[in-house]
């Protein structure tokens, strides 16, 4: 902790203070010097609008940022600002704020005669390249893509049995989506092979268990299957990526069949009790909702599972389970199926004249990658191509029909230069909410775990224990998942829910997690990392935030298409940093041309409205007047509240290592928008509430540069990592790159990705 702000935290008392007289002791003799020199400096250099106190800085930042007749921000334009000027000021000798906060001379905001510190936000950011080409406001939304089809009458024109479709208006489905009149005529006619590719939120779903559902109806020869019984055999296997998925697809099978008790479905996923699954499995089912790794364990290790009369092999979110590495899972189920070559004509003297006469693999996806293919190649024989394109005839996979998100889902982008992310994500969220009846649900997506953990105990109120329509059981359960937010309140939402989710949390507790996200009746954030960017299913998910960018564009896609979900409006917005990542906006492009927020119009507006701290510090909500000079006072009432509570600080430094690392894992083609090296490791410190970069995730890149005999790889450490006024030009600067390029190669090894 004393690495942290050690300079900082110091209270002065109400004289008036002599600099020159300051006397620091403790700590190290590096932080103490540069305090002496920070508190030399504060008194003697030239007043700046920060050094002469707020009022003066309040008056003068207006000038500089106007708003406009909406009460917009209006006064700084991309491509025209140059480094300094997205302050008030531009830097000063005793400006170091590259990530750590400075002493502020003079009059303060803070406690009366106290000296105060500040936390330096707006100068010395990178500049934004990117020109605005198309503002919020000026999106219109067209038409939905993924909506049911308003010129099909009902689901009955796809000859569905007629039980079917009276459940499906049960549930409010009255007519088919593109992409179910499709894939419902041909799976109900056809025993070929399909690969069935359409957008998110289109409906996959019911376009494969309709059908299934149809011919199993059917055998009985009057429509209602009451022959077939869970003894009559297993009829399909869905295999999911992940449990969620899996437990998801099962529960829609289910209320699917609930008309016809007769008929069994279960599920099948790592997690849960093997034995239990076996004891299900022997009592006989007729559909079979797998994860690959479970699936493959009882295809080796339970006698009762016969596979002799399964007509359909269904993989859903065909990139996903090649993505997750269950290829080898895939393989196992796939050669036991086809090993069966003549599939079991009858059961229990049943004839199964209604079901294919081959076994029928289809393979789902809302992108293509060569990994798809590959999985296809593997799986399926002469299928047939079923897109959900409306006009066009689409016959052949393709990478562009793919990678498109929902037409009517609006993306943005905000440029948040690293210092200002926490600060702009708090603000957007608390904008987000405030708008009433617009966010009632949000997803933010982080890369890893570790910083999913941070952000949501940072986020959490730890004044408010209670959590609505809970029972003291699930309140157990979701004690470390779900809990009342603070900051991001407002009075026109004062009580916002906070749930997290990752993939090391244990089974009951996720599931519990979404189950309570789902079902909240309050404004409600999920953060979670790429667990949840996957067929989720949650229709009142109205906004979903890539606070990180995703690893590949097809992943955003899914994470985006969590939203505007079968015809449904939905906004997403990108969080980038200025520099690299801003050519990443070219491939946001080609999906669908996105809208650009300007973050200090965000801070703005989220910021000036009343701001509530749950934590006592020096720095309060009341402080400053300017949403600069609030948005620098949250920032240092984080910075001092992760001070003063060591297990935030942790949290808080793995989130950061975890970040850094996870950064290096983008996909290679788009590696070339995050590039590590171009990280100022200071101010990524600063969005995780660090006033400098955590030892550790520099130390190891720096014994391995020292072996390869890289000079100078110790001195640089200070500059490369903190120092804001670090000249691009700098010979510090080439080492930094050299050492990111460790760094890079470290956290690839670690991360399997070559
Ligand atoms: N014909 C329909 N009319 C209205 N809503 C529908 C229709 N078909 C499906 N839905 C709803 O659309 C939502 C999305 O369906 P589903 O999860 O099957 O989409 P998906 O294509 O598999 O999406 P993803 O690729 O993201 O997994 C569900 O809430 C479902 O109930």
């Amino acid at each position: 902790m004393a690495d942290d702000g050690m300079i900082l935290n110091f209270q002065f008392g109400s004289a008036p203070l002599k600099p020159q007289a300051t006397k620091f002791t403790g700590g190290r003799w590096r932080d103490r010097k540069r305090a002496e020199k920070s508190a030399k400096l504060a008194g003697s250099q030239s007043k700046t609008p920060r050094d002469e106190g707020d009022a003066e800085a309040s008056e003068r930042a207006p000038k500089r940022y106007k708003t406009n007749d909406n009460g917009e921000f209006s006064g700084w334009k991309p491509g025209n600002q140059s480094q300094g000027n997205l302050g008030p000021r531009k830097s000063s000798a005793n400006d170091n704020a590259g990530g750590r906060s400075s002493q502020r001379g003079g009059q303060s905001d803070g406690p009366k005669g106290s000296r105060q510190v500040i936390s330096r936000l707006f100068s010395f950011n990178p500049e934004q390249k990117t020109a605005v080409e198309k503002e919020e406001s000026e999106w219109e939304a067209p038409e939905a893509t993924n909506a049911p089809l308003s010129d099909v009458a009902n689901f009955g024109t796809l000859a569905l049995a007629s039980r079917l479709v009276d459940e499906l208006s049960k549930m409010n489905l009255e007519r088919p989506t593109a992409i179910q009149n499709k894939v419902i005529p041909h799976l109900i006619s056809s025993s070929g092979d399909a690969f069935v590719q359409a957008e998110t939120g289109s409906g996959k779903t019911f376009s494969y268990l309709l059908p299934i559902l149809h011919r199993v109806l059917q055998l009985s020869g009057k429509g209602d299957g009451k022959q077939i019984h869970r003894d009559s055999g297993l009829f399909a296997i869905i295999v999911a990526p992940t449990r969620e998925l899996a437990r998801q697809t099962h529960s829609v099978l289910e209320q699917l069949i609930r008309p016809f008790p007769w008929l069994v479905s279960t599920s099948i996923t790592g997690g849960e009790s093997k034995k239990a699954e076996k004891a299900r499995i022997r009592k006989g089912v007729n559909f079979l909702v797998a994860t690959p790794g479970r699936l493959a364990d009882h295809i080796d290790n339970t006698k009762a599972l016969n596979l002799g009369t399964v007509r359909w092999l269904i993989l859903d979110e065909g990139d996903r389970l090649m993505d997750l590495g269950f290829e080898e899972d895939l393989k196992k189920a796939i050669n036991a199926l086809k090993r069966i070559i003549v599939a079991e004509k009858t059961t229990n003297g049943t004839l199964l004249d209604s079901l294919p006469d081959r076994r029928v693999t289809v393979l789902c996806s809302a992108t293509m990658k060569m990994n798809v293919q590959k999985l296809g190649e593997m799986s399926l024989a002469d299928a047939t191509f079923l897109a959900a394109e409306k006009d066009a005839e689409q016959t052949a996979p393709s990478d562009q029909a793919v990678l498109k998100a929902p037409a009517q889902l609006h993306q943005s982008y905000i440029i948040a230069p690293a210092k200002l992310r926490l600060v702009t994500l708090i603000s957007y969220l608390k904008l987000a909410f405030s708008r009433r009846g617009r966010t009632m649900k949000a997803i933010v997506f982080h890369s890893c775990a570790d910083s999913v953990d941070f952000h949501y105990e940072l986020l959490k109120d730890p004044t408010k224990k209670d959590l609505p329509d809970t029972s003291a059981k699930e309140a157990e359960v979701l004690s470390r998942t779900v809990s009342k937010a603070a900051y991001i309140t407002s009075p026109a939402s004062p009580e916002v829910v906070l749930h997290r989710m990752h993939g090391s949390l244990s089974q009951p507790v996720r599931t519990a997690t979404i189950k309570s996200f789902v079902a909240s009746k309050l404004p409600s954030v999920l953060i979670t990392t790429d667990v949840s960017s996957r067929g989720l299913d949650i229709p009142s998910v109205d906004l979903v935030i890539e606070y990180d960018p995703a690893f590949s564009f097809s992943d955003h896609i899914h994470r985006v298409g969590r939203t505007a979900r079968a015809g449904r409006h939905g906004d997403a917005a990108l969080f980038l940093l200025p520099g690299t990542e801003e050519g990443y906006i070219e491939l946001l492009k080609t999906s669908a041309p996105p809208t650009a927020q300007s973050c200090e119009s965000v801070l703005e507006k989220g910021l000036l409205s009343k701001l509530e701290f749950p934590v006592e510090t020096t720095a309060k909500p009341e402080d400053g007047n300017t949403y600069h000079d609030k948005a620098e006072t949250l920032q240092l009432h984080i910075e001092q509240r992760l001070l003063g509570d060591p297990k935030q600080l942790e949290l808080a430094r793995n989130g950061f290592k975890s970040h850094i690392r996870a950064y290096a894992t983008h996909t290679k083609e788009e590696r070339v928008h995050f590039d590590i090296s171009e990280l100022h490791l200071g101010h990524v410190a600063k969005s995780f509430g660090l006033r400098d970069p955590p030892g550790g995730i520099g130390a190891g890149i720096e014994r391995k540069a020292k072996k390869k005999g890289v000079k100078g790889a110790k001195g640089a450490k200070g500059k490369s990592t903190t120092d804001e006024e670090e000249d691009p030009a700098r010979p510090g600067r080439d080492l930094f790159k050299q050492k990111s390029m460790y760094l890079m190669k470290a956290t690839a090894d670690e991360f399997n990705i070559g």
